[in-house]
């Protein structure tokens, strides 16, 4: 099962691993093609109905697999008003070629001609809100076409995030729906086929730009909280700035009183608020909540609290009653395998602290991918583990970032890679932070390597957090 918008994120992972999108939509045309003959008889007149965006363009490849029917192509709109070069160049093509096609400007025109099969190729998962006209009335002449309805991925009016259909939406006979099943079809009174259209497993196993993409803030939001520090400065600080450089608003640290002037002192985009003990006591544990509560629902424990019992104590009190979103870190993974919580937590153990958790040990986490996905399913929280690859795993769905450089190696990576999760986090499923996360602290290292494979350090990677973010589209 995938939704429309991580399948938007799989598609831009195949094309950045050479599967480009036109190629799967000769794939997807193909496939509804096949489906189109399973209900077609030789010389039967097949209708196109499209719209203006690549739901349409699997429709015009389509066109061109049915030589063996009297095809007609509608699109719904102007030949220059076609939204995407791949749905517009086969448009082109049938054009050129020859092919029966006719533009339809207004919705008095979406008279449909008649037909054996109509094809449903107005909308597909670039829908947003209720069909607009002519779809609208172009949705109501095919439901009521006294033919076979072939819906392309989905039936137009149906939003695959939501899993839900537009009351006007198309009433079709039987959809092709491509790569794997919408939330929601199957409830349709239509028979559904998965088509495969060569998506490689890789684009969805292996973290991409795809991914980024759906993980990261538009603009400026959330404000998350970092419980760290006591007795190290220098980790709070960098999880805390890159927090900021991942798109949080505002960036707050917990700190003792006694080191609260030296993290601030790392940065004036910081706010740091002492609190008047020496390191996390359970005391302060208390406090803390109530204000992480009340501020945001994203905080990161653990960079530089130190290893104290009673800080883990505190640790262990706070993540108990803590409700929102935390992502766990260096010392306070001590505390996540026995603990019960209604928090969501992403845990982001490099190999050492995985094993010391009661995780597999291994020195190639990707080979271990499978034992890091049932250790996340039985403490039932996400699994973030860093290595020369990334294993990302929420118990049920694993993802590898092979983002990085060996040059990561040093100390202050796992803090700046704490921080942006926790950016990511405030908006995105968790998972999809985790893995973003993950795979953009490595981008930011491999465009450090760029310049100088060594000797840079985490504090140099802040700089580069945003390009990574932001800066990867391959449009
Ligand atoms: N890997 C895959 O699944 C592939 C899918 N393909 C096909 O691409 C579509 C998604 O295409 P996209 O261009 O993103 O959007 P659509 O064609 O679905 O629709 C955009 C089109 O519709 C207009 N529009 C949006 N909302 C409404 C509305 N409520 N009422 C009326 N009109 C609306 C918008 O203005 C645009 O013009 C996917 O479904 C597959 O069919 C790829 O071809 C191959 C890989
Ligand atoms: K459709």
């Amino acid at each position: 099962m995938i939704t429309g918008e991580r399948m938007a994120a799989v598609d831009e992972n195949a094309a950045a691993l050479g599967v480009s999108r036109k190629q799967l939509m000769e794939s997807s045309g193909h496939a509804v093609a096949r489906e189109v003959r399973a209900v077609a008889d030789p010389g039967d007149r097949v209708v196109v109905v499209a719209g203006r965006g690549n739901n349409g363009g699997d429709a015009f490849v389509a066109a061109r697999f049915l030589d063996d029917y009297e095809v007609t192509t509608l699109l719904l709109g102007r030949a220059a008003q076609i939204g995407t070069d791949i749905a517009r160049e086969n448009w082109d093509a049938l054009e050129r070629a020859d092919y029966d096609t006719r533009e339809v400007t207004d919705s008095s025109g979406v008279a449909l001609p008649d037909a054996d099969v109509v094809v449903d190729a107005m909308l597909g998962t670039g829908i947003s809100g209720d069909l607009r006209e002519p779809a609208a009335t172009a949705a109501a002449a095919i439901t009521e076409a006294d033919a076979t309805v072939v819906a392309v991925d989905v039936p137009s009016g149906f939003d695959a995030d939501a899993g839900d259909h537009a009351d006007n939406g198309v009433e079709a006979d039987r959809v092709v729906t491509f790569h794997d099943a919408k939330p929601g079809l199957a409830a349709l009174d239509a028979a559904v086929t998965v088509a495969d259209i060569g998506i490689p497993v890789a684009a969805e196993r292996f973290v991409g730009p795809g991914d980024v993409r759906l993980a990261r803030p538009d603009g400026r939001d959330g404000r998350p909280y970092v419980i760290g520090g006591g007795p190290y400065t220098g980790a709070p600080a960098l999880a805390a700035q890159a927090a900021l450089r991942a798109g949080a608003e505002l960036s707050f640290v917990a700190a003792p009183d006694s080191i609260a002037g030296e993290i601030q002192g790392y940065s004036e985009d910081l706010i740091v608020q002492p609190y008047d003990s020496d390191v996390l006591t359970p005391a302060v544990a208390d406090d803390l909540l109530e204000t992480a509560e009340r501020y945001d629902d994203v905080v990161v424990i653990g960079p530089g609290l130190g290893t104290a019992d009673e800080t883990l104590e505190a640790a262990r009190q706070f993540l108990a009653s803590y409700t929102g979103r935390a992502v766990v870190d260096a010392d306070a993974l001590e505390v996540v395998s026995d603990l019960e919580t209604d928090a969501t937590l992403v845990c982001t153990p490099n190999r050492r602290e995985l094993a010391r958790m009661g995780g597999p040990e291994a020195d190639d986490l990707a080979a271990a991918a499978d034992e890091i996905e049932a250790f996340a399913a039985e403490i039932g929280h996400i699994v973030l583990a860093k290595g020369a690859n990334d294993v990302i795993s929420d118990g049920e769905r694993t993802r590898i970032s092979r983002s990085g450089t060996v040059g990561m190696t040093v100390g202050g990576t796992g803090d700046t890679l704490a921080g942006i999760v926790a950016a990511l986090l405030e908006h995105a499923d968790p998972l999809d932070a985790a893995a973003a996360g993950a795979h953009v602290n490595g981008l930011a290292g491999e465009r450090l390597a760029a310049a100088d494979e060594h000797g840079f350090l985490a504090s140099d990677m802040l700089a580069e957090l945003p390009a990574a973010l932001w800066g990867g589209d391959d449009e």
